[in-house]
């Protein structure tokens, strides 16, 4: 555990940070300019700051990328590790290499890269320090989107792995819920939430709570019941038909977006949205003057839907209704 708390000021910003870093994925979330980058800055030593910083060793990959540009990409993703013990690395050169795809641009100037391959040196350059505390600003922002699923997914894995710290700077929220364990949520420098990020993704007072807002339900997967491409989910509250993953996977988080979940006083047999869930009716809030955010309770889950005032008011919905979510679209993730 890495325990953190500091302040700095920026001309007219402060910031204040004070929390408990724990070995996993952390998300650190916030509008621009809440500080986020100043936060890494500091735990990475790079900015001196006021309180008690820990002075371990870090994997800093900046926002930007931020390369070496006189070092080609072979000198950039090695800079770090002359300072490592052999006996020490638990990173391996050829398995950084193959994962983020550098073996053709090894050679190569960072100057001579996009900035999608240049996010990926900064990232590797990041791991192949071979901390245990892992600083990584907005480390896939420039990616495309199986890429960024891709090293989104063997991120978890390494961090699992070898039990990193990792605080991950993201303005993408279905990464967040993919990929994050906890999540800060950081308001003009201050800490205002911190939690478990599926708890504080489901919850009003989180950051999560209006029009974008996604539900994450934990499911296993039934292949061997798959049928016309479609794989059986067993979730809280019931089953979804999900299209098949291409890689073997029994466990999975669901990622429903609200916008996405339609309510019916009635099941739809007929209907084609196949997939509906028994719910209750917990609370809502008003989003704008046409639409309303509904939690909904699904098993031991919360589910989020968005319904405009005129359904909800149709449907005459009350606090413990019991109702039938109609879900149009599911994200699957694989469970790292
Ligand atoms: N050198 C500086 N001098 C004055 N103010 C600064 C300086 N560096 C950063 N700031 C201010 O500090 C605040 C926090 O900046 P920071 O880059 O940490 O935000 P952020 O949350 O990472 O934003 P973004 O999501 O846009 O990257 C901003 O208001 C910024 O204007």
């Amino acid at each position: 555990m890495l325990r953190c708390d500091f302040r700095l000021t920026r001309g007219s910003f402060a910031l204040s940070f004070n929390t408990e870093l724990t070995p996993g994925i952390t998300a650190l979330w916030g509008d621009s300019g809440a500080g986020k980058t100043s936060v890494l800055r500091a735990l990475a030593g790079l900015d001196s700051v006021a309180g008690v910083i820990p002075r371990s060793a870090v994997g800093y990959a900046p926002q930007g990328a931020r390369l070496f540009p006189h070092l080609t990409v072979l000198e950039n993703l090695r800079f770090g590790l002359r300072r490592v013990a052999v006996q020490d690395r638990w990173c391996a050169e050829a398995e950084v290499i193959e994962q983020l795809g550098l073996a053709a641009w090894l050679p190569r100037k960072p100057h001579e890269l996009s900035g999608g391959q240049q996010q990926r040196v900064a990232l590797g350059r990041a791991l192949l320090n071979q901390a245990p505390l892992l600083l990584l600003d907005e480390p896939f922002s420039a990616l495309d989107g199986a890429t960024r699923e891709r090293l989104g997914h063997w991120l978890r894995d390494v961090v699992q792995q070898h039990r990193l710290t990792c605080l991950l700077v993201s303005h993408d929220r279905d990464e967040v819920l993919q990929l994050a364990d906890r999540l800060i949520w950081l308001q003009q420098g201050r800490v205002t939430q911190q939690g478990e990020a599926l708890t504080l993704a489901a919850d009003w007072a989180g950051p999560f709570a209006d029009q974008q807002a996604c539900s994450v339900l934990p499911a296993r997967l039934q292949p061997e019941r798959a049928e016309h491409g479609l794989v059986p989910a067993q979730c809280a509250g019931g089953t979804l038909w999900l299209a098949q993953p291409s890689v073997a996977i029994s466990e999975a988080r669901l990622l429903i977006h609200a916008r996405d979940v339609a309510l019916s006083l009635e099941p739809l047999p007929s209907a084609s949205i196949q997939n509906t869930l028994p719910v209750q009716v917990e609370s809502w809030r008003e989003l704008n003057a046409s639409s309303v955010l509904v939690r909904l309770r699904c098993g031991d889950y919360a589910l989020w839907s968005q319904i405009t005032r005129r359904a909800l008011n149709q449907l005459n919905l009350q606090p413990g209704q019991h109702v039938h979510a109609l879900i149009k679209a599911v994200a699957m993730v694989r469970h790292g």
